[in-house]
């Protein structure tokens, strides 16, 4: 389980080197695929995406890990707080250090870290969401604000946007960065529907089980019926859009960024591919890509990202 915030005052911190070492080992130990993407970049950018994972993994283990059930809307506060000191330059705790430095070298802006906090607090009240509208508010706040964090270190080509030929002026792929985080977030939702079910959680539009007739009560008692294929072909046919949107914009990447951001939307989105090879029993059945499919795709997310 990751350490989250003490009262305590740490005066002495630990070196940067091994802020960052720690960053790395927390990144590997609990992202598996998205560690594989970042071994894909350059040093500098690698470390920095590790620093930020930390701060999103923590944030989200305060509404999602072992410890939730003590956190209340004044310990989302004090973790507000905590980042406006490490936003003006000032570490808290080991792991901060490497962030700091991170914003010293990348032009990383507070308000989509403060956004997610929001979307922390959302999961402290809500279990339920009755539109597409709000989920997508959700989704952005959690996942499409870390889009537009890794955006930031990534960086874009400058040729791809000032070249005569590219369409019309400056071009920031912010919300194919933003489309990203939703499309891995509807994913990741899509995969763990029985494990938030066990929660009391649903994340599906309460919308979109009317439509197809199917209700809560099926949903807790895990029912794969026709009516329950039928709303998992819609939810990942809309998943699948965020990430054909998400497409366009990774050509716009640093070249370095592009490989490494190819292959995290490839890896995640098989996860989809998953989900139907299980028959959209996702109740009985986690849905998961293999190590030998993983390496598969590395060489066509190369392809892309030489080519595209
Ligand atoms: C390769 C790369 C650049 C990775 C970014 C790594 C990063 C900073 C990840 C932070 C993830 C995190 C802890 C977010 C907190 C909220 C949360 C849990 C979101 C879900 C992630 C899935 O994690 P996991 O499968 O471990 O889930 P469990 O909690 O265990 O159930 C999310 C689904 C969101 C992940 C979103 C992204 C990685 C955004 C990707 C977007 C980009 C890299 C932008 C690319 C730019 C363009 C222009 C396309
Ligand atoms: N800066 C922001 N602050 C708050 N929410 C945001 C912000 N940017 C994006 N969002 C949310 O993320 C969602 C996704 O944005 P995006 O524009 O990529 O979706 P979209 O599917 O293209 O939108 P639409 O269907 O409205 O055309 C938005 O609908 C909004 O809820
Ligand atoms: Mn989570």
């Amino acid at each position: 389980m990751l350490q989250l915030p003490k009262p305590s005052c740490k005066t002495v911190l630990v070196s940067l080197d091994d802020s960052y070492e720690r960053c790395r080992q927390i990144t590997q130990e609990y992202a598996k695929t998205f560690y594989l993407g970042t071994l894909l970049m350059p040093e500098e950018k690698r470390r920095a995406i590790w620093a930020i994972y930390v701060w999103c993994r923590r944030t989200d283990e305060l509404v999602d890990g072992a410890e939730a059930a003590y956190t209340t809307d004044e310990t989302l506060d004090q973790w507000e707080e905590n980042l406006e000191t490490i936003f003006a330059g000032h570490p808290l705790e080991d792991v901060d250090v490497a962030l700091v430095d991170t914003l010293e070298r990348f032009p990383l802006d507070i308000q989509p870290f403060r956004d997610m906090i929001e979307g922390q607090r959302m999961d402290l009240y809500r279990n339920r969401y009755e539109t597409f509208e709000e989920l997508k508010l959700y989704c952005y706040r959690v996942a499409g604000t870390v889009g537009l964090m890794s955006a930031a270190v990534m960086g874009v080509d400058e040729s791809r946007r000032t070249a005569p030929w590219s369409k019309g002026g400056a071009v920031d792929p912010t919300q194919e960065a933003i489309a990203l985080g939703i499309a891995n977030q509807l994913t990741n939702i899509l995969r763990d529907v029985g494990e938030d079910a066990r929660r009391g959680r649903i994340y599906l539009p309460l919308e979109d089980l009317a439509l197809f007739n199917y209700t809560e009560a099926d949903l807790f008692n895990g029912v794969v019926d026709e009516r329950w294929r039928e709303l998992m072909k819609f939810q990942i046919q809309r998943a699948r859009k965020f990430f054909v949107q998400a497409e366009s914009g990774v050509g716009l990447l640093s070249r370095d960024a592009r490989f490494p951001v190819w292959s995290a939307l490839m890896l995640y989105r098989q996860i989809l591919d998953a989900i139907e090879r299980n028959r959209y029993d996702v109740f009985r059945k986690r849905a998961y890509v293999s190590g030998p499919r993983k390496l598969l795709s590395l060489p066509l997310a190369r392809l892309r990202a030489e080519v595209l």
